[in-house]
């Protein structure tokens, strides 16, 4: 049994704890405790009923309005992992600037990041966009969806998708493999002459691996956007961005 004396003595600590990381209790709360509790009192997933609202209330065909809806979602309902409008605004730019022609998206889930991408492309374009999980699904017009893990997937996507290279790429799924599937697609050439990638949640949850060896390996010119985690405006600075990888010395990897 522990002296009250002692407890006692821990409690500054525990309490300058829990002030300094309050708002990741928040996010454990939203995004975990609240939806674990829904997902039980419902029988619907947090997936299912977010679809639901946005059916209700977006306008169907206005992809400005369908992500809107995600958002309010999002801020007053229930925390999804969406790419979100802080770091979406930054994904748009670069879409503008660089105009790409075959986009790659990893990791559809709701397909926020894929209406987003499909509204921002010029004419012509295609997006492919792999998810492994077939309940996650979401098409939209220019958009190839192909259902499957991503390190299966990729070493296809030429023969049996038509994909001859990407000159756009979306890494937004699980951070782990961020690093595997890179390496992946320079194995398979599928990076296209100057492809700008682009990584979602590099410093929160992280890839370091990913982020060292893109900012290490020499071929990749590295940029990583400050911004706030999606639908957590509260969580510190310097938490999570995208970071934007244009390969530096082309010719090597395409
Ligand atoms: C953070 S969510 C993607 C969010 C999405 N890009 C957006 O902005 O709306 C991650 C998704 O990646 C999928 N995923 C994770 N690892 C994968 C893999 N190796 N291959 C394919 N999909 C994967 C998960 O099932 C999940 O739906």
């Amino acid at each position: 049994m522990v002296s009250p004396a002692i407890a006692l003595a821990f409690l500054p600590f525990i309490v300058t704890l829990l002030i300094r990381y309050r708002h990741y209790l928040v996010l454990l709360y939203r995004a975990v405790l609240v939806v674990w509790l829904r997902d039980r009192l419902t029988g619907t997933s947090r997936e299912q009923r977010a679809f639901q609202y946005v059916l209700a209330h977006a306008i169907p065909g206005d992809p400005h309005h369908i992500l809107q809806t995600f958002d309010q979602w999002c801020y007053h309902c229930e925390h999804l992992s969406c790419v979100g409008p802080d770091k979406g605004r930054i994904v748009e730019r670069v879409l503008l600037e660089r105009a790409p022609l075959r986009v790659l998206e990893l990791g559809t889930y709701c397909g926020y990041g894929t209406v987003l991408l499909a509204q921002g492309l010029p004419p012509g374009a295609r997006l492919y966009t792999i998810e492994g999980d077939p309940r996650h699904a979401a098409v939209a017009e220019k958009v190839e969806l192909i259902v499957g893990p991503s390190e299966e997937v990729i070493p296809h996507l030429r023969e049996k998708h038509g994909l001859v290279n990407a000159n756009f790429v979306f890494m937004d799924h699980w951070k782990r493999s961020y690093l595997r599937d890179l390496r992946l697609l320079e194995s398979h050439q599928l990076l296209a002459e100057g492809a700008t990638i682009l990584a979602d949640n590099v410093l929160f949850p992280g890839a370091p691996h990913f982020l060292q060896y893109a900012k290490t390996c020499g071929k990749y010119h590295c940029k990583v956007h400050r911004a706030s985690l999606e639908y957590f405006r509260a969580i510190p600075d310097g938490i999570l961005p995208g970071s934007e990888i244009a390969p530096r010395l082309p010719r090597e990897i395409s």
